[in-house]
């Protein structure tokens, strides 16, 4: 099965040679074409160029692009979408004055929706679950984490990351599974943190482990959930077990989160609302990506992630939705990318690039996705006519999206 498609507009995100990922002043740069091609065949990227070097070929479907762009579907590297319920009543509660912490304090927010989920069945949770995929992938993402942490008990967490496993047999999406047992401490543990420290220890992380359920370990280092020191026996012990580290870390406040990830070569460090000169320093040549979530930023009212300071000292970064019910219900990149150009100054060049490339890399996929680059998945976005690339950050809030692709199937 072969599709062409021809008079694009602009390809965006081309890369001739496979790359990791971009940093510091390279994040500028969006490598295009001009009046483009795109050959996909069987569900990978077989060619493209120049539309004068554009084979004289019979695809099986032939696609004009003309005054449209085609760029690598979004990569969003950090959600949580698999949970049960919603959370709007803590929304109007902070609209009221209480904080985040304070509703959690209370025995709201993650317990919260530990308490939904632990009610919900496995195949509601799949069905719910499978309404906000659909919808994101309508939305451009091409590749996807998903994180447990809504469990807190042995069954729980194992039910939300069969239902992830799941979503990766029904859907022809890259999705990578995190075991984020260590999310919150749960109310049976209320004053018996070291209990809780023991069951994921010694009961969650071997069972995950042994049914291959998760590929990455988090851990929400965070003053009043897990302390540093937690962190580091929590990643130890997954590290025994196989479990490649990607962690939670400055959200609210800098406690040596960013360095206990460095510490674990962890993949990605992911918040960072709250950055010190000294975790910025700490995240120099490491291959650790961190990642921004500009969305959580936003809905909680909290500082955003300092990327013009980050990318000027010459670090890479990576922009994903955290699509979760408590600190940011949406999974829209098309958002992160546009509020982090209006937010967090970053160029609409830097914000794509921390979209797509560097989010794939903060999964491990960029070897799959992530760039227009012979032999990775067409997983592809073809916009509508716009006048330039900037119009999609600029015009924010309208759907620029005309269709999507995976694995070179039409989706919408
Ligand atoms: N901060 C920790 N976890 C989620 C929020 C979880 C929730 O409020 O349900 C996050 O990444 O923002
Ligand atoms: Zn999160």
């Amino acid at each position: 099965m072969t599709i062409l498609f021809k008079n694009i507009k602009e390809l965006l995100q081309v890369r001739e040679e496979r790359i990791d990922f971009v940093s510091g002043a390279d994040m500028a740069v969006l490598p295009t074409i001009k009046n483009a091609y795109l050959l996909v065949k069987n569900g990978n990227i077989e060619d493209f160029g120049a539309m004068e070097n554009c084979p004289k070929i019979e695809a099986d479907k032939t696609i004009d692009a003309t005054g449209k762009m085609v760029l690598p579907s979004w990569c969003d590297s950090h959600t949580h979408i698999v949970y049960a319920g919603h959370r709007e009543t803590e929304f109007v509660d902070r609209i009221k004055g209480l904080s985040y912490q304070e509703i959690a304090k209370r025995g709201g927010g993650i317990l919260n929706s530990a308490i939904q989920l632990q009610k919900t069945s496995a195949e509601d949770l799949y069905q719910q679950s499978k309404v906000r995929l659909d919808e994101v992938v309508k939305l451009g993402t091409g590749a996807i984490e998903i994180k447990s942490g809504y469990g807190l008990t042995l069954d729980a967490e194992l039910k939300m990351l069969r239902v992830i496993k799941r979503l990766k047999e029904d859907y022809s999406i890259p999705i990578k599974a995190t075991f984020l047992g260590a999310h919150a401490l749960p109310k049976a543990f209320k004053t018996n943190k070291k209990g809780y420290l023991k069951l994921l220890i010694e009961d969650m992380i071997p069972r995950v482990a042994k049914e291959g359920l998760a590929e990455f370990i988090d851990v929400f280092c965070e003053t009043g959930y897990f302390s540093v020191e937690d962190t580091d026996t929590i990643l130890k012990a997954g590290r025994q077990f196989g479990l490649k580290p990607k962690i939670h870390v400055n959200q609210f406040t800098a406690i040596g989160g960013v360095q206990i990830g460095v510490k674990y070569d962890v993949l990605s460090v992911d918040h960072l609302e709250e950055m010190r000169d000294e975790d910025i320093q700490s995240l120099k040549n490491t291959r650790t990506m961190p990642v921004a979530l500009p969305g959580c930023s936003y809905f909680l009212g909290i500082p955003y992630t300092p990327a013009r300071k980050m990318m000027d000292a010459g670090l890479p970064l990576a922009l994903a939705t955290d699509y979760n019910p408590g600190s940011a219900p949406s999974g829209n990149m098309n958002f992160a990318v546009s509020s982090a150009c209006v937010k967090m100054k970053m160029t609409p060049e830097e914000a794509i690039n921390a979209s797509t490339i560097n989010g794939a890399y903060a999964m491990g996929l960029q070897d799959e996705v992530g760039s227009i680059t012979k032999g990775k998945w067409a997983n592809l976005i073809l916009t509508r006519p716009i006048p330039s690339y900037s119009y999609i950050p600029y015009a924010f809030g309208s759907n620029h999206i005309e269709k999507v692709y995976l694995k070179g199937k039409e989706i919408v």
